[in-house]
């Protein structure tokens, strides 16, 4: 995290009110990203519940294999680098599917699995 940048302090005054705007804006953004990851989790740990319960493995590499596809087209369609898509979506994934291990533990040892 960067907490002071001195290259900005002096900047002509318009730039500083378009780089304020913008910067408002990835806020905003950030937050929206924060709220719907949030939600995606409160799902997955859904999921992993159910798996638990049914026995069924943390990870459906199949089912993974389908989102990439999916997320990597949607990045195109969107300009964004679909290479970056698929990491980002397999970074998520690995930790649902340490929290599926997780819920999976408790479950099959007694302990009832936390809710969030
Ligand atoms: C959430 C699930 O569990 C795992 C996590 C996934 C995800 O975060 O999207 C997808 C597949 C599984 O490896 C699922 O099976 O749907």
């Amino acid at each position: 995290m960067t907490t002071s940048n001195p290259g900005t302090g002096s900047v002509d005054p318009d730039v500083r009110q378009e780089l304020d705007r913008l910067r408002d804006s990835i806020d905003n953004i950030d937050a929206a990203v924060v709220h719907m990851l949030a939600e995606r989790f409160k799902c997955t740990q859904q999921v992993g519940r159910l798996k638990a319960l049914h026995k069924l493995p943390p990870a459906d590499p199949a089912r993974e294999s389908r989102q990439i596809d999916r997320l990597r087209s949607l990045a195109e369609n969107a300009k964004l680098d679909p290479a970056f898509a698929e990491k980002f979506l397999n970074f998520i994934i690995a930790e649902v599917i340490r929290h599926h291990e997780r819920i999976a533990e408790d479950t099959h040892n007694g302990q009832p699995a936390q809710q969030d």
